[in-house]
Formats: structure tokens, C-alpha cells, sequence
């Protein structure tokens, strides 16, 4: 099982916090620790993974100050809930963001949720629009929302899209380099294959290999679909395409192309489902275009992903030698020691070396490829390469 994430769920009182996860109790293991403070656990399925998700519902007494503090450091998501027949709670999920952002802490994920959006009827009752609600999920770069505990439809399939999206930011944290690797290589657009036609007469480059093996769709069905959207919104589909996470506000953009082009999002999202496309692509040697020779040793391999996940290779081929198809491995390392690293380049994880002194390789290996190291696993492998302690693995 993979490790919790604390999801933390805020706003004014009276808002429908409790009936929200009350309405939805069927689907959940609930563990009520107190009065004060509920917590509910959760447990999800997404794709390859389970994910334990553990919310917390609690009863904030004024003054609210040092509580952010503790608040940002133990949970990594919080859902922020407002009332849209309530200005107060609608200026109430603003003042949590400004304390959040005032502890200046990286990696805090949001969710709006206006909650009480009943029906017609009650838009007299109604005094925050949806275009507000909106406009503040962008501001605060988040997805937003909108339910009605009292209405119910579709409650249940938008709270497992809330945890599906701390799920995928869970997982873009413990695979950060694969995915900013990936993103690097729709952004520079280089190596580029194909080109697709987007409105206003522009123009994007793509690389084929990456989206068939991701999308599995046909590219004039891609195409199609491309030209009824923006050219913003296509460049942040094709990116989300690539290395499956989005920067919010674009998620509700991205599921909407996704709807046109009949792909579930939440399935086609996250660092996992990259790796396990990555891992079908490795298995499939018909696609391979590249071998790295090594003494008696010839490893096959894709230039793309090499160039995407290797800084050297990114330059050897930009530099003119591009239409090359192999190369001698000239960091005198073993070859059990490079297959090791060009596996990583697919997996995103090193299987153990044998010894003290292959380890020790595999990290002289890291820099002479010049590798992006940031995912906390592999941050690790790089502290510990500092110190040269040979323990960690
Ligand atoms: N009309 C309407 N009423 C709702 C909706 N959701 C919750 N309520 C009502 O709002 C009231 C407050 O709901 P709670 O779930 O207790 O709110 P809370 O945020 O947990 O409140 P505190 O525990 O005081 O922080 C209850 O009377 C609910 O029945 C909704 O979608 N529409």
C-alpha cells in the first residue's frame, strides 16, 4: 500500500461539511475519533495503485492564525468548501488560502467545493455565481466544484473525482523528475515528428511515439478534436497527454477534450499510468530506434525517451546527430549498471545494485548522463551520493 495522504476539509460553519461526508458514508470506512474532530478514511483504487486517504473534518475555534501553520505542515490537500447562498463563507475559503499562502509552503494541493448549488428554484436564494466560483478556483490555481448535499445527483462520482485528484498530485510528487522530464519534452519541442494544425492558423509540434503509446488514439481523430478548442487548450491537453498531470485551472478543460475523444481522464491521469505506458513502450522492441553499445553488450532502446530523460542525450542528438542510430557507451561503467539506468529512464526506479561498488557506479552514472533527480526516491539516491553513504539502498 502506498503512503497516506491527509486531506483536510475547511470551511465556515454551517456550510455542509459534516452532511457532505455523512452523505456519502455507504462508500467509506468511517472512524470518528471525537466531537470536535472526525476523521474519515478512505481508501482508493486508481489504476495500478490503492491510495489511503485520510480526511479530517474539524471545528476551528477564532483566533485561526498558528493553527495554518500546523495545518500546512501535517496535511498535504485541502478541500476548501463554501456556501454559495453566504458571502461570509465564500470570503471565509479566501481568508484559509491568504493564511495558507502566508506560511509560504510548496506542494499544498486545493479543491473548491461550493456546496448548497440545490436547483432553480433556489437561485434567488443563491449569492455567489459559478463564474465567481470559478474565477477564485483560478486564482488559487484549483479545480473547482459545484454539488448539492440536498440535490445528491452526481455526489459520489464528484467526490471520487476530488480524491482521484490528490491521488494524481500524491503521485506526481513521488515521480516528479519522470514527469517533468516529459514535460520538458512537449515544451521544448524539439525532436519534434508531427505536426498538428490548431486554430487561428497555429501550428504544434508533437512526437509520435509518445502519444501513440499514451492516447492510443488516431491522430486524425486527435486532430479533429484539436481544431475545436483553443489553442491554449490544446497545448495544455497535448501536455497533460504527455506526462499526465495538469497544472490547475486547465482540468476541467483537459476533461472535457477527453469526453470528445471518449477517454476516461482520471484513467488516463497520473505519474503511474506514464510509467506503465513507458513499460509497454520498453517491451516493444519493433519501436525501438536507437543501441547503445557497450564492449560486447548492445542495448536497444528509443531516442526520444533517452533524450527526454538524459540530458547528454538530449544534446548529442539536438547537435546535429539526429539521424544517428547507435552509439558506443563511452562512460566506462558496467553494462549490468547502464541497462540499470536505461530501465530507470522507462520505470522511473533503479532495481538494487549488487554491491558497494556497483552502487557507487550507478551513481557516477547519474552524473555523467546528467539525470533530473527531484522525485523524493530518487532525491534520496542523490543526498546520499553526496555523502557517499552506501547504506540508503
Ligand atoms: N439546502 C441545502 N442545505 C444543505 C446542503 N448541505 C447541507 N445543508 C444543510 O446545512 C446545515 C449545516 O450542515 P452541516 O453539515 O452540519 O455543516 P458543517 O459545515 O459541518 O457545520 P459545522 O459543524 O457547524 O462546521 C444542515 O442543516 C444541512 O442539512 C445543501 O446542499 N443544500
Amino acid at each position: 500500500m502506498e503512503e497516506d495522504y491527509k486531506i483536510m476539509i475547511l470551511g465556515d460553519t454551517r456550510d455542509g461539511k459534516t452532511s457532505f461526508q455523512k452523505s456519502l458514508q455507504n462508500n467509506l470506512l468511517c472512524d470518528i475519533n471525537d466531537e470536535w474532530q472526525k476523521t474519515y478514511d478512505w481508501l482508493l483504487e486508481l489504476e495500478t495503485s490503492y491510495h489511503f486517504l485520510e480526511i479530517l473534518d474539524i471545528i476551528i475555534q477564532e483566533p485561526i492564525g498558528e493553527l495554518f501553520k500546523c495545518f500546512s505542515e501535517k496535511f498535504q490537500g485541502f478541500i476548501l468548501m463554501y456556501n454559495v447562498t453566504c458571502k461570509k463563507s465564500f470570503q471565509k475559503v479566501q481568508k484559509f488560502h491568504r493564511k495558507f499562502q502566508m506560511n509560504h509552503r510548496a506542494n499544498l494541493e486545493y479543491v473548491l467545493l461550493a456546496n448548497k448549488a440545490d436547483d432553480q428554484k433556489n437561485t434567488k436564494k443563491r449569492k455567489i455565481s459559478r463564474q465567481e466560483g470559478e474565477q477564485l478556483a483560478k486564482e488559487f490555481g484549483c479545480p473547482y466544484f459545484e454539488i448539492s448535499l440536498k440535490r445528491k445527483d452526481r455526489l459520489i462520482g464528484d467526490f471520487v473525482d476530488i480524491l482521484h485528484y490528490f491521488a494524481i498530485t500524491k503521485e506526481k510528487i513521488n515521480h516528479e523528475d519522470i514527469v517533468e522530464d516529459f514535460q520538458n519534452l512537449f515544451e521544448r519541442q524539439e525532436l519534434c515528428d508531427h505536426v498538428f494544425q490548431l486554430q487561428d492558423n497555429k501550428q504544434i509540434g508533437v512526437h509520435r511515439l509518445i502519444l501513440e503509446c499514451r492516447l492510443k488514439i488516431s491522430f486524425e481523430k486527435i486532430q479533429k478534436v484539436l481544431l475545436t478548442i483553443t489553442p491554449k487548450q490544446a497545448k495544455h491537453f497535448l501536455k497533460w497527454a504527455y506526462c499526465g498531470y495538469t497544472k490547475n485551472p486547465y482540468f476541467s478543460d483537459i476533461k472535457n477534450v477527453c469526453q470528445k475523444l471518449d477517454l476516461n481522464y482520471i484513467d488516463f491521469s497520473g505519474a503511474k499510468k506514464l510509467i506503465n505506458d513507458l513499460k509497454d513502450l520498453n517491451e516493444n522492441d519493433k519501436t525501438k530506434d536507437f543501441t547503445l553499445i557497450i564492449g560486447e553488450t548492445c542495448i536497444q532502446t528509443h531516442k526520444l525517451i533517452l533524450a527526454a530523460r538524459s540530458n547528454l542525450f538530449r544534446g548529442f542528438f539536438f547537435s546535429c546527430k539526429k539521424s544517428t542510430n547507435q552509439v558506443k557507451d563511452y562512460s566506462k561503467k558496467s553494462s549490468q549498471n547502464i541497462q540499470n539506468l536505461i530501465n530507470f529512464f522507462y520505470t522511473n526506479q533503479f532495481s538494487k545494485p549488487t554491491s558497494k561498488n556497483s552502487y557507487l557506479e550507478l551513481l557516477e552514472l547519474i552524473d555523467y548522463y546528467q539525470l533530473n533527480m527531484k522525485s523524493s526516491l530518487n532525491n534520496k539516491l542523490h543526498k546520499a551520493k553526496k555523502r557517499k553513504e552506501c547504506t540508503i539502498m
